[in-house]
């Protein structure tokens, strides 16, 4: 975990018209911290309480610096942050080097060229630098207003919806670039997203907001699978484990990991490095059920675990939670119909054998510590 002086701590409550927020979480100093919930659930005002651009009462801290508290209220300009917004605004008249270095001039030590050249080079600028932003797509625009972001040098990193205005081709091209960036900044980001996929992709810990409260909140693996949300009996329901790299068969691309204990297989396209820890991407749709003790059959993963509880998910199944081993903290969820569940006489904590019939990464780069 990172450490207390680097961490986000946000308590804040007050009404905007008719909307009531009353909100209180902590974030990660060098993670990323997904804020989800519905439209008109509180995800922008949050961000803009933060930035200082709306103003409730309450308390916000970052990396050990007080911004508003009962006796003070740090201006906005006075707040380092970057923010990334839905749209990006960029200057028109200027180049995209322009625009870069528009942000780092407003900090007392100017363009640092070592920071510019590893954000140019992070986020994929090299041959946009040229460029007017008039003619950029929409996602090269928005890497444009990252890249700005984080080089006016900025103590938490705020992106509202960055890539909610892209098509799903522009999306899936962009996200490695946003990997990359949360991967290397060791500052805190606070991403509002209402897109599971996204957030799954991208954040460690995830704030749910509902009606502009915390319905719940800690890390993604552990929300995705709390049974008093919900997410867990939705038809496309995901869990994110993670597991150590332990062999890699560069003859077939599958690699080994120990997942508690429990070995996993999976396809990985570039040789990862032994030892290196990875997060993992289950569908619930991917995963069986067996009491068969062994399998002639063309699934690699046959993991031991035991049924934590069974939930209906729809009219037709059942959301079967399922711990590793005999109750490890890594949990993840098989959709099954329910007439399976009631043929096999499914009953809450039995040991079975879950198949799994495909396991993907769930970011494509490798996080040093918290994976
Ligand atoms: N200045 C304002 N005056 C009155 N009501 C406001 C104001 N700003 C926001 N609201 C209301 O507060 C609620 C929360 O808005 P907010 O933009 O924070 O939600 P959100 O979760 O970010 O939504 P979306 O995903 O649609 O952007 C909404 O009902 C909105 O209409």
């Amino acid at each position: 975990m990172s450490k207390k002086a680097d961490m986000v701590e946000v308590a804040l409550k007050g009404r905007l018209g008719e909307f009531s927020l009353d909100v209180a979480f902590t974030a990660a100093g060098g993670g990323v911290t997904a804020i989800f919930g519905r439209s008109g659930s509180g995800k922008t005002s949050v961000l803009r309480a933060i930035a200082g651009l709306e103003r409730f009462e309450g308390r916000v801290v970052v990396a050990g610096k007080v911004w508003q508290d009962e006796s003070q209220f740090v201006p906005p300009h006075r707040r380092a942050v970057g923010y990334v917004f839905q749209e990006a605004s960029l200057f028109a008249h200027l180049s995209v080097r322009k625009n870069l270095t528009f942000g780092a001039r407003r900090t007392r030590d100017g363009v640092d060229k070592a920071n510019l050249d590893r954000t140019i080079d992070l986020l994929g600028l090299g041959p946009l630098l040229h460029r007017d932003t008039g003619n950029l797509s929409g996602g090269e625009r928005q890497r444009v207003a990252m890249g700005r972001a984080i080089l006016s040098r900025p103590k938490i990193l705020l992106m509202d919806e960055p890539l909610s205005g892209l098509d799903q081709a522009a999306k899936n091209a962009i996200l490695p670039f946003v990997e990359a960036l949360h991967a290397s900044l060791g500052i805190p980001v606070l991403f509002v997203s209402h897109d599971m996929g996204e957030v799954e992709r991208l954040a460690d810990d995830i704030v749910v907001l509902e009606n502009g409260h915390v319905a719940s909140a800690g890390p993604l693996r552990k929300v995705l699978v709390d049974r008093s949300l919900g997410f867990a009996t939705e038809r496309d329901a995901t869990a994110i484990l993670s597991g150590n790299v332990i062999a890699y068969d560069e003859s077939d691309g599958i690699a080994e990991l120990d997942l508690g204990g429990q070995r996993i297989y999976m396809a990985m396209d570039e040789t990862p490095e032994i030892g290196t820890r990875r997060r993992l991407r289950i569908e619930a749709s991917d995963v069986s059920l067996t009491r068969a003790t062994a399998a002639d059959s063309t699934i690699l993963n046959r993991l031991d675990v035991t049924i934590l509880g069974i939930e209906t998910s729809g009219r037709a199944h059942v959301a079967v939670l399922l711990a590793l081993g005999t109750g490890s903290e890594s949990a993840f969820v098989a959709s099954v119909s329910k007439r399976s569940a009631l043929r096999l006489e499914l009953r809450v904590g039995e040991r079975l054998t879950a198949q799994v019939k495909s396991v993907s990464l769930a970011t494509s780069y490798r996080r040093p510590n918290r994976a």
